[in-house]
C-alpha cells in the first residue's frame, strides 16, 4: 500500500500509471509543466490532485515516480535535490538509461540509493493523459537497472510497484539496456520518422497517399509519435544509435545492390530471413504472454 503517490509528468506513461495504482494508493498527486494537461488529469479522475509546486506535490509522499521526457530529469533532479528523503521511495520510467543514471550522478554526486532507474516496455504513438490505459502495463516487461549502490528494499518496492500494476519485472545493467533499446525501439522509430518524412515530401507532388493502405500503415504508425519525446530519446541514446543507423546504411545497401544486379536469390534469401527472424519474435511474445 502506497498513502501518497506523486506522479510528475501525468501524460500516457504516468497516467496509465496513476488509473491503475488507485488501487493500492491511498491518495495520487500529479505534477505537471503543461497546468492544462494537469487540469485534465483531474477531471478525468487520473489523480486526486494537481499540485503546481513541486514542494507541495512530493511532500510527505512515499512513492515517486518520474514520467517526463527523458530531456527533463537532470533539471527535475536539480529541483528534487533540496526536497529529497530518505524515507521516500523515487523511480522514472525514461526509455534511456544512461543519461538518468548520470543525470543523477552530476546533481547528486551518487546514484541515490532510493532512487531506482527504470522502463517499462510499452506505450503508444499517442500522447498526454486523454491516451492513459489502466490496462497499458498489463503482461508487458518492465526493466528495472539498479546499480551497486541501490538500496534492496527501495528495489523491492519499485519492483512490486510495477507487478501490481500488472507488469513482469527484469533487471538489466544499464549500458546493455540501452544498446537493446536502441536496437529494438530508438532505430525502428527513427526509421519511420524518415520514412514518413520522406514520403510525405514526395505526396506534395504526387498525392501519393491517396493509394497508401496496410503496408504504409503498419510500417509507419510510430511516426505518429511525439517529436519532443524522441528528439530526447535519440540525443540521449546517441552512441548506439548512431552505430545502428550505420549498420541499417550497410544493410540497405546491400539490399538495393541484390535488386539492382537483379539477384533472385539474394533477394530471396534475404526476406526469408527477415522474415524467419519476425516469426521468432512473433513466438517468442506468445510465450511470454502465456
Ligand atoms: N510513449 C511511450 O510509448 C513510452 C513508453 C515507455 C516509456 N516512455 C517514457 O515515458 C516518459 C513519458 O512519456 P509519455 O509518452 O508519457 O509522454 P507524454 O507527453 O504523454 O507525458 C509527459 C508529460 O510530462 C510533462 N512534463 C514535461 N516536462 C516536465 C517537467 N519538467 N515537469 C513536470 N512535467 C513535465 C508533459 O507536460 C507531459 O504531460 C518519457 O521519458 C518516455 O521516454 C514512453
Ligand atoms: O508501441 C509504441 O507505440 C511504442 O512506441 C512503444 C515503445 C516501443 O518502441 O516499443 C516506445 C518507447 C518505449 O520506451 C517503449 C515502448
Amino acid at each position: 500500500m502506497i498513502r501518497k503517490l506523486c506522479i510528475i509528468g501525468v501524460g500516457l506513461i504516468g497516467g496509465s500509471a496513476a488509473r491503475r495504482a488507485r488501487r493500492f494508493c491511498e491518495e495520487i498527486v500529479g505534477i505537471d509543466a503543461d497546468p492544462e494537461n494537469l487540469r485534465r488529469a483531474e477531471t478525468l479522475g487520473v489523480i486526486d490532485q494537481g499540485c503546481a509546486s513541486l514542494e507541495r506535490g512530493v511532500a510527505a509522499a512515499d512513492f515517486v515516480l518520474i514520467a517526463t521526457p527523458v530531456g527533463a530529469i537532470e533539471p527535475l533532479f536539480r529541483a528534487l535535490a533540496p526536497l529529497w528523503r530518505p524515507d521516500c521511495i523515487y523511480t522514472d520510467v525514461g526509455s534511456t538509461k544512461g543519461n538518468v543514471v548520470e543525470a543523477a550522478l552530476r546533481v547528486f554526486g551518487i546514484v541515490p540509493p532510493n532512487f531506482i532507474p527504470g522502463h517499462p516496455i510499452a506505450g503508444a504513438e499517442r500522447s498526454g493523459v486523454e491516451a492513459a490505459d489502466a490496462r497499458l502495463f498489463e503482461g508487458k516487461r518492465v526493466i528495472l537497472t539498479p546499480l551497486p549502490e541501490s538500496a534492496p528494499d527501495a528495489l523491492a518496492r519499485v519492483e512490486a510497484f510495477w507487478m501490481h500494476l500488472g507488469a513482469r519485472v527484469e533487471r538489466m545493467d544499464v549500458g546493455h539496456h540501452d544498446e537493446v533499446l536502441a536496437a529494438t525501439s530508438h532505430l525502428p522509430h527513427v526509421l519511420a520518422f524518415t520514412l514518413a518524412r520522406m514520403l510525405g515530401r514526395k505526396d506534395e507532388q504526387a498525392e501519393i497517399f491517396r493509394y497508401a493502405a496496410g503496408g504504409f500503415r503498419d510500417f509507419t504508425r510510430i511516426a505518429s509519435s511525439d517529436p519532443k519525446m524522441w528528439l530526447d530519446i535519440c540525443r540521449a541514446n546517441r552512441g548506439p544509435l548512431l552505430e545502428l543507423l550505420g549498420e541499417y546504411e550497410t544493410a540497405l545497401r546491400e539490399v538495393a545492390g541484390l535488386v539492382r544486379s537483379d539477384d533472385a536469390d539474394g533477394l530471396y534469401a534475404c526476406f526469408s530471413e527477415a522474415r524467419a527472424a519476425r516469426e521468432k519474435f512473433l513466438k517468442s511474445t506468445e510465450n511470454n504472454h502465456a
